[in-house]
């Protein structure tokens, strides 16, 4: 397996689709292709994608402003969420219906954050209960010490392998609520390797990690790639989202709204109207362009902050150092 240099862009996936980039674009070899998908909670449709389909062994990042509907497709997608409508297949197989679990055992897993529950058990026991296929679980085999006690030693060197790649062998006993946000991150990608994924989603890998470890997680998302996964993730930083995804959707109100490589996504308008639309309190259409009238101090400044949140930048290289990733304008 080799590893990604920090310093260095990694090789991007390209030749993930077949024709014009747009909402809905057929891919190459999906591993997901869903269908007609909605989801209402009450009067608010959060999720309506008409047709998605995630592209194999490729990174591709889910994007969208606060309230899009991209917590509820991953849930939907994963089966820990009902639709009202709505088709879907991962790896060929059709999932709509079929409970979380059985979609983990399937290759598509997600991480979880760490909850309070989970915090207690120390991070070995939260590797242990990622893994799939316990003997324990099937009543008869649980039965049979000597099947059960030779599964659980196989599936304790699976998990120190799992933890020493990611530098958490040595806290294998400590409580998983000792560790630092960064540390969390790493268990939580750790924990959904016990499986052998296919696909592996990842909910806001960034979130609350110390910049220290950013460069040591993507890297890890990286090797996913190298090692044949298929990786999806939800990411609210656009400079990772930049560096790491061969391919981004974005949504907005429940819907798919653009998709592409990140460089053309980043610089599509109506991916730019999108985040717009999580800033109610400015006149949109002379922000846009699309009402004229003069720009306000406001506007301007919104205009030059929204730049920054979708990546229009000439610098495609992610640094550790947040000062780094400072927007040139
Ligand atoms: N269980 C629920 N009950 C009622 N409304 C919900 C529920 N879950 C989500 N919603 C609503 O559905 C919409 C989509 O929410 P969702 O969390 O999927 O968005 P998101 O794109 O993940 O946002 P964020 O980036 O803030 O996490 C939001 O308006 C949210 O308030």
């Amino acid at each position: 397996m080799s590893s990604n240099s920090s310093a260095q862009s990694p090789v991007k996936s390209t030749g993930l689709h077949i024709g014009d980039a747009a909402p809905g674009v057929a891919k190459v070899d999906p591993i997901i292709i869903a269908d007609n998908v909605t989801r209402t909670f009450g009067g608010l449709k959060a999720v309506d994608v008409d047709h998605l389909e995630v592209p194999r062994g490729a990174i591709t990042a889910l994007i969208g402003p606060n309230g899009a509907g991209k917590t509820t497709l991953f849930n939907l997608l994963t089966g820990f969420d009902k639709p009202d409508t709505g088709t879907w297949t991962f790896d060929g197989k059709r999932l709509n219906g079929v409970p979380a679990f059985r979609v983990a055992r399937m290759g598509q897993v997600r991480t979880f954050q760490l909850t309070k529950a989970l915090g207690l058990l120390t991070v070995l026991e939260n590797m242990k209960l990622g893994a799939q296929k316990q003997t324990g679980e099937n009543m008869f085999s649980s039965l049979i010490k000597p099947l059960w006690t030779k599964q659980e030693s196989e599936i304790e060197e699976r998990a120190m392998e799992i933890l020493a790649r990611f530098k958490l062998d040595t806290k294998k006993d400590d409580f998983a609520a000792s560790l630092s946000g960064g540390q969390r991150k790493l268990l939580e990608m750790a924990r959904a390797l016990m499986s052998s994924p296919k696909l592996v989603m990842l909910d806001e890998p960034m979130a609350g990690v110390n910049p220290a470890l950013t460069q040591s997680l993507l890297d890890h998302i990286l090797n996913l790639k190298q090692e044949g996964m298929s990786v999806l993730f939800v990411e609210h930083d656009m400079h990772m989202v930049r560096h790491i995804a061969d391919w981004v959707i974005v949504m907005a109100e429940g819907r798919v709204v653009a998709e592409g490589d990140p460089h053309t996504v980043m610089e599509d308008p109506a991916v730019i109207d999108a985040y717009l639309g999580s800033h109610q309190d400015v006149d949109l259409g002379v922000v846009t362009g699309r009402i004229s009238g003069e720009k306000t101090a406001e506007a301007e400044e919104l205009l030059a902050e929204i730049d920054a949140e979708v990546g229009l930048t000439d610098s495609a290289a992610y640094s550790a150092d947040p000062e780094k990733n400072e927007d040139t304008k």
